[in-house]
């Protein structure tokens, strides 16, 4: 039991003007707070009023940061209660301007930083991190950093963003989640010749020496942590990306965000679109813009989507194209289709300009993943308001600055007729008179429950057809009503809900499938995932739940008298 001042320092202890006077006394911090008790909720609008004071974003995010260093209940409360409102501070879009600036920022450490002159003492390090129970790393090497590239050291915010999100969202318990930056260099100049830089000033490690870091860091974690620790990849680059979760999927309990999390959230808001444009998914032609991680983990969950269709693979992967900076991916093109999305080449005309392939090909759905900022130009978007009725646009280039276009641009240049997603938010978009709130698709619909359902089953892997029932069931989540307002995804508000719905299918499938490691198998799937959950409301801190006088059990000092001016 922590007494005294060192309580009210320790984040996951502290209540602030919430301890009542027997627990102020009871734990030796009498006179260390003012008089007032206060209740959360009151706290709760205190926090409200002091954001509020902040115009700017990057400050909003450093007093919730702040908040969340003093007072972890109070923050994953008002976080949670207000989803809305601040999931855009603590995460995209805000938190890139935070990696941005994070040399500036950096103020108490969160999370871990292990870097490549660590190799051989990997395990060590996890040792100085003091939660034992850990049971969710996400982690990163900072080289693809959302939209923004290689920000290397300062890449920590998003791991650290993302298990907010765990427990906001999922209610995974903060101590079971652990933060941590893979530090091996940065080839980013900027940053190299920055004097805020936090991280090893060096170029990036590679091949080789850059393996064997990995392999040592995974090793290292299921050593510490158990075998069944989830490991999160978040913001590698590209090659990285893809090949490290082919290498580890089978071995670890691992997955890749930005290729499976990205993937799932998209075709979800495909089954939502779909029934909008009653379309079948098969009946779709579906053009990518950026042939990287994202859109490849989209494009073969499509397939997967369309063959539970009908389709065979075959046909299927007809009906997808892929255009990256050096044109559509064509097998006839000079240098071919670059290995990682070989299984979306085609043999047709080479095309470098993209306006003129989106006339060729005519797609009905656009999906962006190109990390460049109005690539979808008001031609393009006219265009696919010439191809099909209702195109299906996916802006999914994140931060806001790197999305492909706005909400407004894609309703002004498709007539109003387009069907519109965002992996950053947009304000609601006027067009004709008409209302409509765009759907964010940002993988915070899926990782949350996913890792809930993954932590509660101690499921060991995570395999590819978890995140296709992810996706029907967030799909499943929006009403004709979203449909109506133009959302093909349920309102940040709902996300818990889905949160907790994926992971009761997660969890279901894990039992069916001989991965769970929880047995014997719980008979209430349901309860048995919420009586594992974070509750963010204070509990009592007194030191025990007495039935006898503590005097007389321990020689702490007897409840002073009340003061008269209280
Ligand atoms: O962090 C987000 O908002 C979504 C994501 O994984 C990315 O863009 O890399
Ligand atoms: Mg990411």
């Amino acid at each position: 039991m922590v007494r005294g001042i060192d309580h009210l320092r320790d984040p996951r202890l502290n209540k602030g003007l919430a301890f009542t006077l027997e627990e102020r006394q009871a734990l030796g911090i009498h006179g260390l707070l003012a008089a007032k008790f206060k209740s959360q909720e009151e706290q709760l609008d205190i926090c409200r009023i002091s954001i509020d004071r902040y115009e700017d974003n990057l400050n909003k995010y450093l007093y919730l940061i702040e908040l969340q260093d003093r007072n972890e209940k109070l923050f994953f409360r008002l976080l949670s209660e207000n989803v809305e409102k601040y999931l855009p501070i603590v995460y995209t879009p805000t938190v890139g301007l935070a990696c941005q600036r994070f040399g500036l920022i950096y103020r108490r450490p969160r999370g871990l930083f292990i870097t490549i002159n660590d190799k051989g003492h990997i395990f060590n390090i996890l040792k100085n991190w003091p939660e034992p129970d850990v049971r969710a790393i996400v982690f990163t090497d900072g080289e693809r950093i959302l939209g923004l590239g290689d920000l290397g050291a300062y890449g920590m915010g998003i791991p650290v963003g993302k298990l907010s999100l765990y427990t906001a969202l999922a209610g995974i318990k903060p101590h079971q989640c652990l933060p941590i930056t893979l530090d091996v260099g940065t080839d980013n100049q900027d940053l190299l010749e920055d004097p805020l830089y936090i991280g090893l000033r060096q170029r990036r490690v590679r091949g080789k020496e850059y393996d064997e870091f990995i392999d040592e860091f995974m090793e290292a974690c299921v050593q510490r942590y158990g075998q069944n620790t989830l490991l999160q990849f978040e913001d590698f680059a590209l090659l990285n990306a893809g090949r490290l979760l082919q290498k580890y999927r089978n071995k670890y309990c691992t997955f890749n965000d930005d290729i499976q999390g990205t993937a799932s959230v998209a075709v979800a808001g495909m089954m939502a679109a779909v029934r909008v444009t009653k379309r079948k998914l098969g009946e779709n032609i579906y053009m990518f813009l950026g042939a990287g991680s994202a859109s490849n983990g989209i494009a073969n969950l499509i397939v997967a989507a369309m063959m539970s269709e009908g389709l065979t693979e075959r046909q299927a992967r007809e009906r997808v194209y892929m255009f990256d900076v050096d044109g559509l991916l064509s097998t006839r093109r000079e240098g071919g289709v670059p290995e990682h999305a070989k299984a979306f080449g085609k043999d047709i005309e080479p095309e470098k300009d993209f306006e003129a392939c989106v006339a060729k090909i005519k797609p009905s759905c656009l999906i962006g993943c190109s990390t460049v900022g109005g690539a979808f130009t008001p031609n393009v978007l006219k265009q696919m308001a010439k191809n099909i009725e209702r195109p299906i646009i996916f802006a999914l280039s994140n931060p806001t600055s790197k999305a492909e276009c706005t909400a407004q641009d894609a309703y002004d240049h498709t007539e109003g007729r387009c069907i519109f997603a965002s992996g950053s938010p947009f304000p609601p978009v006027q067009h004709n008179g008409k209302e409509y709130y765009t759907g964010q698709g940002n993988n915070s619909y899926i990782f949350p429950g996913i890792a809930l359902g993954v932590i509660a089953t101690a499921t060991h892997h995570i395999p590819e057809t978890m995140f296709l029932t992810a996706a029907r069931t967030l799909a499943n989540y929006v009403s004709e009503s979203d449909l109506a307002i133009g959302r093909i995804y349920p309102s940040l508000a709902e996300v818990k809900d889905v949160s907790l719905a994926i992971a009761i299918e997660v969890a279901k499938m894990a039992y069916d499938e001989g991965l769970a490691s929880v047995y014997p198998e719980p008979k209430d799937i349901t309860k048995h995932i919420e009586n594992q959950m974070y509750n963010y409301n204070y509990e009592s801190s007194m030191p025990v739940v007495w039935d006898w006088k503590p005097e007389e059990k321990f020689n702490v000092r007897p409840i002073q008298p009340v003061p008269k001016n209280i």
